[in-house]
């Protein structure tokens, strides 16, 4: 059984990989952060289970479709096991915000995914690193620490909100694995 202490869940776009304020459209716009896919091995390697939880609504607005979608995870995938890493669970909302579904973050349903794919009894207490504060507001839902990285939007969303007071604040990814593999 995975304790919840050990898992590690990770937005994708701004975390990952580059984002873009046009949307990740195709594989090629894909481009992950070199650092960050070894900090997902490095996170694997130490014994923490991660997985990702990412709103798609591209899919929605009809900018890809899931095909694409998961072109982009095989690579992903791909990377991190050559690396000698893994990845458990890859959870997407392909919805748009006016679809009022149960998975758009800041809604924790894609928390709750994972946690029921991987059998685990309960989240509080895993890891939510994001860019986003949705990603943030998503995680402390269910229990999760946050934690904000500056890369993607991370400047922007620490400059405009306040009351991030629980939220941990690492320059990236591989900062945050650094820390937490010390640990
Ligand atoms: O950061 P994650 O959750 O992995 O993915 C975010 C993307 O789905 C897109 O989410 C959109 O937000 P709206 O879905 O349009 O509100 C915008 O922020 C885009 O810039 C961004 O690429
Ligand atoms: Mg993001
Ligand atoms: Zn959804």
């Amino acid at each position: 059984m995975i304790s919840a202490n050990q898992l590690v869940i990770l937005d994708r776009d701004g975390v990952i990989n580059h984002d873009s304020d046009a949307y990740i459209k195709s594989l090629e716009e894909w481009i992950p952060y070199p650092s960050a896919i070894d900090a997902i091995a490095q996170l694997a390697q130490a014994g923490y289970t991660v997985a990702i939880a990412t709103n798609q609504s591209g899919i929605a607005r009809g900018y890809y479709d899931e095909a694409t979608l998961h072109l982009m995870h095989e690579r992903l995938t791909t990377l991190v096991e050559a690396k000698g890493g893994h990845i458990a669970h890859i959870a997407y909302c392909p919805h748009g915000p006016d679809e009022q579904c149960a998975c758009r973050k800041p809604l924790p349903g894609l928390l709750l995914q994972i946690q029921q794919r991987l059998g685990m009894e309960s989240i509080i207490g895993s890891w939510m690193v994001g860019d986003s504060l949705r990603d943030l507001q998503a995680g402390e839902a269910v229990g999760c620490q946050p934690v904000l990285v500056r890369t993607g939007k991370g400047e922007k969303t620490l400059a405009n909100h306040k009351g991030l007071e629980n939220t941990l604040v690492y320059s990236d990814l591989a900062a945050f694995a650094d820390w937490l593999c010390k640990q």
